[in-house]
């Protein structure tokens, strides 16, 4: 089969149309079903090992198929930690994996089971795969916090738009609920750190803080700094005690990170993400919360409906907001 230029080009240019991760994928996965039609094509994730090797995140399906990865597991390992693309063409299904390596890292893996795997496909797959391996290196770097290494503000809200998406409308009580939670925090007196030890201090302050802070929170918790001393984190699906219980924990452990003269304090603001909630409110809750923890002498955790609850902040500027949903 020969390919048309134009259409060809038209491929890439939709590819790299694309500015969030999510949908750049799916636009491979649609580009390689349109170029070679195979019988499945998946972009596998990866992850580090104890000893900080690269993984290939494999699902059940792909390994236990009639004629799947089981037979040629080691085979395919050894080409990817290589980062070389395996290609089986002695079975039908032939199947080829084609690694994304990202600052010599191996990101993900382009995978593909087609029932007649030409030298044309193999070409066209790994340059649709180098294509994406680029614009991938693009798309995360706008998203990503040039100082700590996390998300920054851009990547938030698609974030939260899932999760607040996902979250299911539940009837349970306050005490068994399992939620997204949003969480919005700043150093307390960020300011003076940085006028007292200077500004690399406070840098490095900045960088403990999210050390402390990776350690505390599980890989399914995404952590953003917004800016300056600023973050936030959206919290994978918990009771509000349990969360509740870990953001203190982050709070204590990142007071005593430090054992000089220093104790760096956090004030906190959270907030329940129910189903269809919008960004932008959520944020002005969190935000709220967290304006009465600094008005009201800082160094502590509060949730935005406690304390509407408790009548300590007013819930009139988000009428709106809810009666939408
Ligand atoms: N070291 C360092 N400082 C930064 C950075 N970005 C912003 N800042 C400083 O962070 C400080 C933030 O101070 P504020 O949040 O306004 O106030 P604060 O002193 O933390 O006081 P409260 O928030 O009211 O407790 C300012 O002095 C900024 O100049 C950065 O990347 N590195």
């Amino acid at each position: 089969m020969s390919f048309d230029m134009e259409v060809i080009l038209d491929s890439v240019v939709h590819l790299t149309e694309h500015r969030q991760l999510d949908s750049l994928t799916a636009s491979l996965i649609s580009t390689v079903r349109q170029f070679i039609a195979p019988i499945d094509v998946q972009i596998l994730d990866t992850s580090l090992s104890d000893d900080g090797r690269e993984e290939v995140i494999l699902p059940e399906h792909l390994l236990n198929d009639a004629g799947g990865l089981k037979q040629s597991l080691a085979c395919f390992t050894h080409c990817v930690s290589m980062r070389q693309i395996y290609c089986c063409r002695d079975t039908i299904p032939a199947q080829v994996a084609i690694p994304i390596i990202l600052n010599n890292c191996i990101v993900k893996v382009l995978w593909v089971k087609i029932t007649y795997l030409s030298d044309q496909n193999i070409n066209l797959l790994n340059g649709f795969a180098k294509v994406y391996e680029n614009f991938l290196g693009i798309v995360i770097e706008c998203e990503t916090d040039v100082l700590t290494g996390l998300l920054n503000r851009k990547a938030f809200e698609a974030r939260l738009k899932l999760a607040s998406e996902t979250s299911h409308k539940n009837t349970e009580l306050d005490s068994q609920r399992l939620s997204y939670w949003l969480c919005i925090f700043d150093i307390d007196k960020f300011k003076s750190i940085n006028d007292t030890f200077g500004h690399l201090y406070g840098d490095e302050i900045l960088l403990d803080l999210v050390t402390v802070m990776r350690n505390v929170f599980s890989e399914n918790d995404e952590m953003f700094r917004f800016g300056g001393d600023e973050f936030v984190l959206l919290i994978a699906p918990d009771t509000k005690q349990r969360v509740r219980a870990k953001c203190e924990r982050f709070c204590n452990e990142l007071c005593e990170f430090h054992d000089d003269n220093i104790q760096v304090t956090l004030s906190m603001g959270m907030t329940e993400i129910l189903p269809g909630e919008q960004a932008s409110g959520l944020l002005e809750k969190a935000d709220q919360a967290l304006y009465y923890v600094k008005e009201n002498g800082r160094n502590r955790i509060e949730i935005f409906e406690e304390l509407v609850s408790q009548q300590l902040i007013s819930l009139k500027k988000f009428e709106d907001d809810i009666e939408i949903f």
